[in-house]
C-alpha cells in the first residue's frame, strides 16, 4: 500500500481575473478552494487511478479539518495529525497571461508532534511505500525528514522523495526508491543545469552516485520527462499543445501516475512515463486536479525514446 506524507498541507485558493493594479482593489472572475498540499495531491490521483493509498500529514483549525473532510469525501484513507494554529491558505491567481503563487509558512510544529507522526508510521498497515512530499512547516527540527525516512526504511518501506529544498541532496544517502525533481529545482538543488542529453546523462550519473536508485525529471512546460533507473535514460515528450489553466498540481499528479504503473511493473518505463506525461497535461489544463477525462487519449500522443548508453 502507497502512503503519502505532506507536512505542510493547504487549501489552495484559485483566483482568476483581468489583471492586478498597484494599489488597486481588484474584483475577481473566480475563486476555487481545494484541499491540496503535494502528498495529498499523490493520494487523490492515485484514487483516480483506483490505487489506495493512505495519506499522512500535520492538519490544524478550521482549514486542516475542511482538508480532513474533503479527503474521506473523495474515498481517500487519511490519518491525520492534529495540531495547532491553523493549516496554511495558499493563492494562486490567473490574470490570464500570467500565473502568481503566494504560499504562506504553514502552522508550526513541535518536537512532540513530529514523535505523533513518527508513531504513525511505526504502526501503519502495510506500509510498502511512502511519498514524502512538499515543504516543511515552520519549527520543524532538521532530522525530521532523517527521522520520517528511518521510521519508514525499518519497516522495510521504499521512500520516494519530492523535495524542493536542499535537504533533497543530504537524504541522497538513504538511497531513495525514486526522487522527482524537475530541471529548475535540479539545478538549484544539486547545482545540475539541463540543456541536452548529455547535461542529463552527467545530471543522472551523479544522482545515483550519491545514493538515489531512481529518478524522474520533469521538464515542467516543455511537456517532456526524463527517466534514469541507473542503468538506462528514457526519455519522454507530448507532441500537442494544451490550453494551460494552472499548472499548479500537474507535477503532484504526474508523479501519481508514475507509481501507479511503475511501482509494480518495474520494466514497463514507457508505459508508465505516458502515462505520467498525459496526466500532467491534462491536469495543467484545470483548477486543481480536474477529471481527468484525456490522459487515455493524451497518452497515445507521447513519444518515449531510450536515450543511447555512451
Ligand atoms: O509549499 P509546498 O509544499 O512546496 O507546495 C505547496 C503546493 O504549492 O503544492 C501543491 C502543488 O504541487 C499545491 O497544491 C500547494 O499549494
Amino acid at each position: 500500500m502507497f502512503y503519502t506524507l505532506t507536512a505542510n498541507p493547504a487549501v489552495d485558493m484559485t483566483v482568476s481575473c483581468n489583471g492586478l493594479i498597484p494599489n488597486e482593489n481588484i474584483r475577481s472572475g473566480s475563486a476555487s478552494y481545494t484541499p491540496n498540499g503535494k502528498g495529498l495531491d499523490v493520494s487523490f490521483a492515485l484514487k483516480k487511478f483506483g490505487t489506495e493509498s493512505v495519506a499522512l500529514g500535520f492538519f490544524a483549525g478550521f482549514t486542516g479539518k475542511f482538508i480532513v473532510e474533503e479527503t474521506m469525501n473523495m474515498g481517500c484513507l487519511c490519518r491525520p495529525v492534529w495540531t495547532d494554529g491553523i493549516t496554511r491558505i495558499n493563492v494562486y491567481i490567473n490574470d490570464g497571461e500570467s500565473e502568481y503563487g503566494v504560499l504562506n509558512p504553514g502552522a508550526p510544529l513541535t518536537p512532540e508532534y513530529q514523535q505523533e507522526l513518527y508513531k504513525v508510521i511505526d504502526t501503519a498497515g502495510n506500509l510498502d511505500c511512502l511519498v514524502v512530499s512538499g515543504s516543511l512547516p515552520p519549527r520543524s527540527t532538521e532530522d525530521f525528514l532523517d527521522q520520517v525516512m528511518e521510521h519508514a526504511q525499518v519497516r522495510g518501506a521504499d521512500v520516494v522523495l519530492d523535495l524542493s529544498s536542499k535537504k533533497l541532496e543530504e537524504l541522497a544517502e538513504k538511497r531513495p526508491l525514486l526522487i522527482k525533481p524537475n530541471h529548475h529545482e535540479l539545478h538549484e538543488i544539486f547545482d545540475l543545469p539541463v540543456r541536452d542529453d548529455e547535461d542529463v546523462r552527467r545530471a543522472m550519473a551523479h544522482l545515483h552516485g550519491i545514493g538515489i536508485q531512481n529518478v524522474l525529471l520533469t521538464m515542467g512546460s516543455k511537456g517532456s520527462a526524463y527517466f534514469s533507473n541507473g542503468e538506462d535514460i528514457w526519455f519522454a515528450q507530448r507532441d500537442f499543445n494544451i490550453k494551460l489553466v494552472s499548472s499548479v498540481c500537474a507535477g503532484d499528479c504526474t508523479l501519481a501516475a508514475f507509481l501507479t504503473k511503475w511501482y509494480e511493473e518495474r520494466d514497463n518505463v514507457e508505459c508508465a512515463m505516458k502515462l505520467a506525461l498525459a496526466t500532467g497535461a491534462n491536469v495543467a489544463e484545470s483548477v486543481g486536479l480536474g477529471d481527468f477525462a484525456r490522459v487515455d487519449e493524451y497518452s497515445k500522443r507521447i513519444k518515449v525514446r531510450k536515450l543511447d548508453r555512451l
